[in-house]
């Protein structure tokens, strides 16, 4: 309650000009709108939170007559079970409408989670780079359910409250004018001593709130690279860093209970200071005769009425000003362009075997000012393994994301087949295409799945087998404990490097793309893993147009085509004799790698 009436007052300090407050509350209620809550069940929770209402009017009403007819004989059976039915069936229908209210507000969370996880899958691989995965799934999460408290929670609160506090005062003004307004006076003065405390308090919880998610994050990041951690010995620094961040709540903690401890007598003392001031002042009414011990009963009771809507309507605004900054956040998320419009007149898939061509392409990443590629031009063939070779940073495993379409060029066109790749359906594209990633990454799932990923048909067992079998994965993937049904952990942290990059040879067997993009692990392999994946890489490559961002001098050697980037531009292009001929330094990183073991030596210059 107290957070409410200090968010309630400090709302106005925000500085938002009207127009932003509407904007705010549209996005909110076009958010609502978008979880689609059922007018039926709307409606039973509104009649029922009305027939609540009408129960903890009508209740003090009944109790006020009941008492007054004590000098008149005594207690009237049928006025005893007209108070408990007003209790009971208030009670009820409150009961209801809260119910009903739950049940829209986990509807619209569902549907509303259901939409943003299905925009969050339709936005470009640039959208991601802006926020961090953890905030995006604090969106799909937290946000979510501030809108759905909002709904479940909130707006009974805010409908009955606000129709128990008009219609308390209007029947408190019916029985007595000045003791009513002496309720009222009382009420908000109480309310007016609690204010600067509330302050107090909703900062004290907002920087809790802060504090919780820096902890969460940095706890998450270390979880995350424990094996960092650990291989550094740094898990006192990590401790004592933690600690201090835990030390540090705790202070805010005791901080919020030293205030909340002096806070409660203070708010009972206000609550009961008013209720004297009641007492007395319709004590002497009562000796004066102007009005009957059941309505002074009748506004004690009403007291009731007055306070619980007041401290549930702070309440709500508290939880309102939390759901629109959720909305605007959520609200930002729906306004993002998607990566592929969807459009009526679907140009036809393009067909296996054609030329790819980079043309003029330049390329820098949204947010940055220097150029990533420059001035590309490409060709690769169809049939031909491209290498694509230079120091780290050079720009290879952009033109990768590029030809995926994770990008969109800044300048110059890529084509296939003569035509822009933009103007290819996009799914159909990607669908063509085989990306082995560097880091081989698994998804949660089994083996099975794992190989299968993306696809959409069944795939029998034999199938998958065959794929494993190819990519040299069968026999490793046999004496794990259940075979094709082994379910991978987290990362496929239960497989070796080696046999992550297997499986995800296995799955492009699968797949069977035309066009097979490679981005070359960096890390060594033992030299036996080492040949089996270049084995397996082999018979993959075979009768594809390959391209690779190759680390390894067995791959350059054996690509027809090498590319040589230097800072995003093309320095040397041709196959190895012809570079080694042309390009010095490349001639001079062959040179330095042919004094090594050629095969596990990383070709990287950076
Ligand atoms: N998502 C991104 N957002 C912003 N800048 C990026 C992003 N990805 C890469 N870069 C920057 O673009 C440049 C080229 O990166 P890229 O990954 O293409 O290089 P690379 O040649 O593949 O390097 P490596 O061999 O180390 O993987 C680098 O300077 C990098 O910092």
């Amino acid at each position: 309650m107290l957070r409410g009436l200090a968010t309630f007052a400090a709302f106005r300090d925000q500085g938002q000009t009207v127009s932003e407050q509407k904007t705010t509350r549209n996005h909110l209620w076009r958010l609502i709108r978008r979880g689609r809550p059922s007018v039926a069940a709307s409606s039973v929770a509104l009649l029922a939170a009305l027939a609540s209402v009408a129960g903890s009017l009508w209740f003090p009403i009944q109790t006020k007559h009941l008492i007054d007819r004590f000098d008149g004989g005594g207690i009237e059976l049928q006025q005893v079970l007209l108070v408990a039915a007003a209790l009971v069936g208030g009670a009820a229908a409150g009961a209801l409408s809260a119910y009903m209210l739950a049940r829209i507000g986990y509807q619209v969370v569902a549907e509303l989670r259901a939409a943003l996880v299905d925009k969050l899958l339709r936005l470009p691989v640039a959208s991601f780079d802006k926020e961090s995965s953890g905030e995006r799934v604090s969106r799909v999460i937290r946000d979510c359910e501030a809108i759905s408290e909002l709904i479940t929670k909130q707006t009974v609160n805010l409908v009955t409250g606000v129709l128990l506090l008009a219609g308390s005062i209007v029947v408190l003004l019916l029985l007595d004018v000045p003791l009513t307004l002496t309720l009222l006076g009382s009420v908000v003065a109480a309310f007016a001593v609690m204010i600067p405390i509330a302050f107090l308090l909703d900062g004290l919880s907002r920087r809790t709130q802060d504090r919780v998610a820096r902890i969460s994050g940095i706890l998450t990041h270390i979880f995350q690279e424990i094996r960092l951690v650990k291989a550094f010995t740094a898990e006192a620094q990590e401790r004592r860093r933690s600690v201090a961040e835990i030390e540090d709540l705790k202070r805010l903690g005791l901080k919020t209970a030293r205030v909340n401890v002096a806070l409660e007598p203070v708010m009972s003392l206000a609550m009961t200071i008013a209720i004297i001031i009641i007492l007395v002042y319709g004590a002497a009414r009562v000796a004066a005769g102007e009005i009957s011990v059941g309505t002074l009963t009748a506004f004690i009771l009403y007291i009731f009425n007055v306070v619980n809507p007041l401290a549930q309507l702070t309440n709500f605004t508290a939880e309102l000003q939390k759901a629109k900054g959720a909305s605007v956040r959520i609200a930002a998320i729906f306004d993002e362009a998607e990566e592929e419009k969807k459009t009526s007149a679907q140009p036809a898939p393009h067909s296996p075997g054609g030329v790819l061509e980079f043309r003029d392409v330049s390329f820098a990443y949204a947010g940055r000012d220097t150029t990533v590629l420059n001035g590309i031009d490409l060709l690769f063939e169809p049939g031909t393994t491209t290498a694509l070779v230079g120091a780290s940073g050079s720009g290879k495993t952009t033109i990768l994301s590029l030809i995926e379409r994770f990008y969109e060029p800044s300048s110059g066109q890529i084509l296939y087949d003569g035509r822009p790749i933009a103007d290819y359906p996009l799914q159909q594209w990607r669908g063509g295409i085989g990306y082995v990633a560097q880091s081989a990454p698994v998804m949660p799932g089994s083996v099975r799945d794992n190989i299968a990923y993306g696809l959409s048909g069944e795939f029998t067992d034999d199938q998958v087998r065959s794929a494993a079998e190819r990519a040299g994965a069968l026999d490793f993937i046999e004496r794990m404990p259940q075979g094709l049904d082994t379910v991978l952990i987290e990362q496929g942290n239960n497989l070796s490097g080696g046999q992550r990059q297997r499986i995800a040879i296995a799955r492009m067997f699968l797949r069977d793309p035309d066009l097979l993009i490679l981005d070359e692990a960096t890390s060594n392999l033992d030299s036996e893993t080492e040949h089996q994946v270049r084995l397996a890489l082999e018979a993959l490559m075979r009768g594809r147009t390959n391209i690779i961002v190759a680390h390894r001098l067995s791959t350059v050697i054996h690509a027809q085509r090498i590319c040589f980037l230097e800072a995003g531009r093309i320095s040397g292009i041709g196959n190895h004799g012809e570079l080694l001929a042309s390009h010095p330094y490349y001639a001079r990183l062959v040179q330095r790698q042919f004094q090594q073991p050629v095969e596990a030596e990383p070709m990287e210059a950076g």
